[in-house]
């Protein structure tokens, strides 16, 4: 919790404010009994009418001030709290944003939502009733504390039994409390994971007919998060009972004690109730201290989470004087090795090739062979564990990120869509682009025979996820937004495996005319795809087994020819 009050200093006179008012309160608080005592004492005891109007008049004045302290007080704690939560979202996103997919892969989607949402909602909520609870408590124990003894010290003694019970009581609630709050939240992760994969994989959930299965497995998660919230319940359960217990037999022994003193006039009626009300703000007070103490664990634990996602360092880091990038002549991959973070075997071994501008490069392999890494690792998601890629013979971490994937577009395996309109969506590669060049993408991509054909053409909406397209056609959306903005190399990663043939060629076609100066890098598992490229990389477990054209490679490599001869009849081989 501590590291994350740095973040909390632009709210320093906002938190002088708010103690302020709240000492005010608490101050304001501590008097109404003394004059409550004075109105019976000097004003009933006496039958003196002025004086209790005059008393009266007081308190209700300083009850008037204590209302406009604690509206104010509550007014400023609520702004640097919600301000406060605010902030954390805002870094937290930032920093996420910046992650390289390694830190993604390491904490996961599900966990880094609930630290953005959940995790602040609990900061938050316990920085507004710390606000307020840091000052009003500890000034009301102190004050009420000096008050009562100055009132009848005697009375007072009674605050040395019932004081250490609830420093016990409070003591078994944050011992048991903390560890049951950290693994909460690690089950309040573990349901939003079952329940994403859930909704996310609702279709084929239905068509493998594993709805009952999912469903138990929702149950075991919501049932293990309830356990252990019912186990903190308990504990709650069990404790709180025992403080209400100890301040009610406090105020019967202060009313038994206190009778006996009055009786023997050593005590004024209005003093005893005045004492009884220190006592109990004395008391309250310290409920408020625990409640402090309940909610404090779970926001360490939430404030942890949260620490832990802002000084993560991210693996790749940017370089100090980055190089300009202009133009992207050639890349070169020389004895490229990468291992995924806890991977035995390397994902990609001893890859070395050169690609020069405006070659059109083919990469297949079978599945899991590591086409998707090599591009990621051009793409500076990953850095290599050893070896190195140079682009313009730089390395390529000579370059930022921004300026690289400012020349380099990458259409992933899975097109995401977004929420908003065909436009929108194809916008995202070139924020300034013209209707006329998103129409022209569309055009390039195959997309405009099915996007001209809609009621509203580029304007149509289309959902979240892209739910009211067919595979095909959101590859093919993806791909406009991959080649509207002007870039030196395209990747397309499996980009064209839901397309059939027909448009399949078609596309590769336009792409070769369209952007002819530009590299182009397809990754495929179909040899038809690939098998007109200048260059074909061919990859089996990581490594690379055969570099080539389609005829240079039918002569030399056998898992080529292998691949091909699975693919493709005898007559479309010769
Ligand atoms: N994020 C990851 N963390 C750990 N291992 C990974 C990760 N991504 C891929 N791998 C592993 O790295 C290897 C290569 O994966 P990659 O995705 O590059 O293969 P691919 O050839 O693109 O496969 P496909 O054609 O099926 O997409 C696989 O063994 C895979 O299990």
């Amino acid at each position: 919790m501590r590291k994350l009050f740095k973040y909390l200093k632009k709210y320093s006179f906002l938190i002088f404010l708010t103690l302020f008012f709240v000492t005010i309160q608490a101050i304001l608080n501590l008097y109404l009994p003394d004059l409550m005592a004075d109105i019976v004492d000097k004003g009933v005891a006496r039958g003196n009418v002025e004086y209790i109007w005059s008393v009266g008049w007081k308190m209700l004045g300083i009850t008037l001030l204590n209302i406009a302290a604690a509206v104010i007080s509550t007014f400023f704690a609520a702004r640097i709290a919600m301000g406060f939560g605010k902030d954390l979202r805002s870094m937290l996103f930032k920093k996420v944003m910046n992650f390289s997919l390694n830190e993604v892969d390491k904490y996961g989607v599900s966990t880094l939502i609930n630290r953005n949402t959940n995790d602040v909602t609990q900061i938050q909520n316990v920085m507004f009733m710390m606000l307020r609870i840091v000052a009003l408590a500890p000034v009301t124990a102190i004050g009420g504390t000096i008050m009562a003894i100055s009132k009848s010290p005697k009375l007072s003694m009674i605050l040395l039994v019932s004081l250490p019970i609830m420093f016990v009581a409070m003591f078994f609630i944050v011992k048991y409390t903390i560890p049951l709050f950290k693994s909460m939240q690690k089950k309040l992760d573990k349901l939003n994971r079952v329940l994403r994969e859930n909704l996310t994989g609702v279709r084929v959930i239905r068509a493998f007919a594993k709805t009952e299965y999912e469903k138990q497995r929702f149950e075991d998660a919501n049932e293990d998060l309830t356990r252990t919230a019912l186990k903190v319940n308990r504990v709650f359960a069990l404790v709180f009972p025992i403080i209400l217990l100890v301040m009610n037999i406090t105020i019967v022994f202060l009313i038994w004690i206190g009778a006996i003193q009055v009786d023997k006039g050593a005590l004024e009626v209005g003093n005893l109730m005045a004492v009884m009300q220190y006592i109990m703000q004395i008391m309250f007070s310290f409920i408020m201290i625990s409640v402090i103490f309940i909610f404090l664990p779970r926001a360490t634990a939430s404030a942890e989470r949260i620490s832990q996602v802002l000084d993560e360092e991210t693996k790749i880091k940017e370089i100090e004087i980055p190089k300009k990038l202009s133009n992207i002549e050639e890349i070169e991959f020389k004895d490229v090795v990468f291992y995924y973070e806890g991977g035995k075997e390397p994902a990609i071994s001893n890859a070395s090739f050169d690609i020069k501008k405006g070659e059109v490069v083919g990469i297949i392999g079978s599945s899991g062979s590591g086409k998707s890494t090599l591009v990621k690792l051009l793409m500076r998601f990953y850095d290599a564990t050893s070896g190195k890629i140079y682009i313009n013979g730089l390395d390529v971490k000579e370059f930022s990120q921004k300026t690289l994937r400012e020349r380099i577009s990458l259409t992933p395996s899975r097109p995401v869509i977004f929420s908003g309109t065909i436009e929108d969506n194809v916008r995202i590669g070139k924020k300034d682009a013209t209707e006329e060049e998103i129409i022209e993408a569309l055009k390039i991509a195959q997309a405009w025979e099915f996007v001209s054909k809609l009621p509203d053409g580029i304007k149509t909406k289309v959902s979240q996820g892209g739910t009211n397209l067919s595979g095909g056609q959101k590859q093919r959306l993806a791909i406009a937004r991959a080649i509207v903005g002007k870039k030196d190399v395209y990747i397309f990663d499996d980009s064209f495996s839901a397309l059939d043939f027909r448009t399949d060629a078609k596309l590769r076609r336009a792409l070769r005319e369209k952007l002819f100066d530009a590299t182009k890098i397809i990754v495929s598992l179909r040899v038809a795809t690939v098998m007109n490229a200048d260059k074909i990389i061919v990859l089996e477990n990581g490594k690379v087994v055969g570099i080539g054209t389609h005829k240079e490679l039918m002569n030399t490599c056998t898992v080529y020819k292998e691949i091909v001869s699975s693919q493709l009849s005898e007559e479309e081989i010769a």
